[in-house]
């Protein structure tokens, strides 16, 4: 059964078409990337996963079935426009949405201790939430995100306002979330995130889906263009096919002009006597293949 399966879904606002078809599933325990550039259709996708939004058409199953209230108490969701009660203290406020969401008062009590301990805030349980730093706000909306044990996270830009060790930290949690089965859609603009920890990804341009697929896949796709090369000696300064070489740190980067293959260029230099050390097809980084992507237009069905 999938977490979330998303079956033709369109949402229109006035003329914009904000959503056009968009088809993709999320399984448990993978994380997943929504991804895609500012306006793309992500937020309105997951207000209409999440049943804030009808769509115009298409349909949605969540863990197994229509949206119902009991689901609602198995989902964490961290939006985009956040909003925490700014004039009481951390610890009161995160019992409080912690009680909000489910928790009898003991139970809430317990896991907010808990979290905020994971969380490196418990020496600021006493602060009130207006005079916290955004990073220390961005730990505590996390906490509430998960303060209920959700079975399905959606977080939108998780480590905004991290410094780089709760950065890691919550990578860690997330990773130990999705080793117990649990299934975590993340939202974010930041490509280096997404190669680290995501399995699979959808990729929204203009409200439609343009790359959907293993991230490992997807970069051999986009894979051919460069090779690395590491010669023995120098490299000559003209290669056929090829347009372009870069001085890496030891070695070439060479980029193929249109219609080579790697194997061509292989053949070439090893026809012409260069003994070489190292030669490998390059795997463009998910920031290349986005840029890629959005900036040519193309659809996958
Ligand atoms: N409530 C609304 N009323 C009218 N238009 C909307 C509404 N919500 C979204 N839109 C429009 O729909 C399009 C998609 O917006 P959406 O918020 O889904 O993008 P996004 O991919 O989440 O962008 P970002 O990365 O900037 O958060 C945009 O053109 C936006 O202006």
């Amino acid at each position: 059964m999938s977490s979330i399966k998303v079956n033709q879904i369109s949402k229109r606002f006035g003329n914009q078409q904000a959503v056009d078809r968009v088809s993709f599933e999320v399984e448990p325990g993978e994380i997943f990337g929504l991804l895609g550039p500012n306006g793309a259709g992500k937020t309105t996708s997951i207000r209409i996963i999440l049943d804030i939004f009808k769509p115009d058409s298409g349909e949605v199953e969540i863990l197994g079935g229509k949206m119902t209230d009991e689901k609602k108490n198995q989902i964490g969701y961290l939006p985009e426009e956040r909003g925490l009660y700014q004039d009481i203290t951390l610890e009161v406020c995160l019992n409080y949405l912690a009680r909000l969401k489910g928790l009898k008062p003991a139970e809430a009590a317990a896991r907010v201790e808990q979290m905020m301990k994971r969380f490196d805030l418990y020496d600021h349980r006493k602060k009130k939430v207006k005079e916290l730093s955004k990073g220390m706000q961005q730990k505590a909306q996390l906490i509430i995100t998960l303060v209920h044990d959700p079975q399905l996270v959606i977080i939108d830009e998780p480590f905004s306002a991290l410094d780089p060790v709760n950065t890691q930290m919550v990578k860690d949690l997330l990773r130990e979330e999705r080793d117990k089965g649990k299934t975590i859609v993340m939202c974010t603009h930041q490509m280096h995130q997404v190669e680290e920890l995501c399995d699979r990804l959808v990729l929204i341009n203009h409200g439609k889906v343009m790359l959907y697929g293993k991230l490992s896949d997807i970069r051999r796709q986009y894979s051919g263009q460069e090779v690395i090369v590491h010669p023995l000696n120098e490299l000559p300064a003209q290669i056929p096919g090829v347009s372009r070489i870069d001085r890496d740190n030891s070695g070439y980067i060479l980029h193929l002009a249109d219609q080579t293959t790697p194997q061509a260029i292989l053949k070439n230099l090893v026809e012409q006597g260069i003994p070489l050390e190292r030669f490998e097809v390059a795997l463009p980084t998910l920031d290349e293949i986005f840029i890629q992507v959005v900036t040519s237009r193309g659809e996958v069905s």
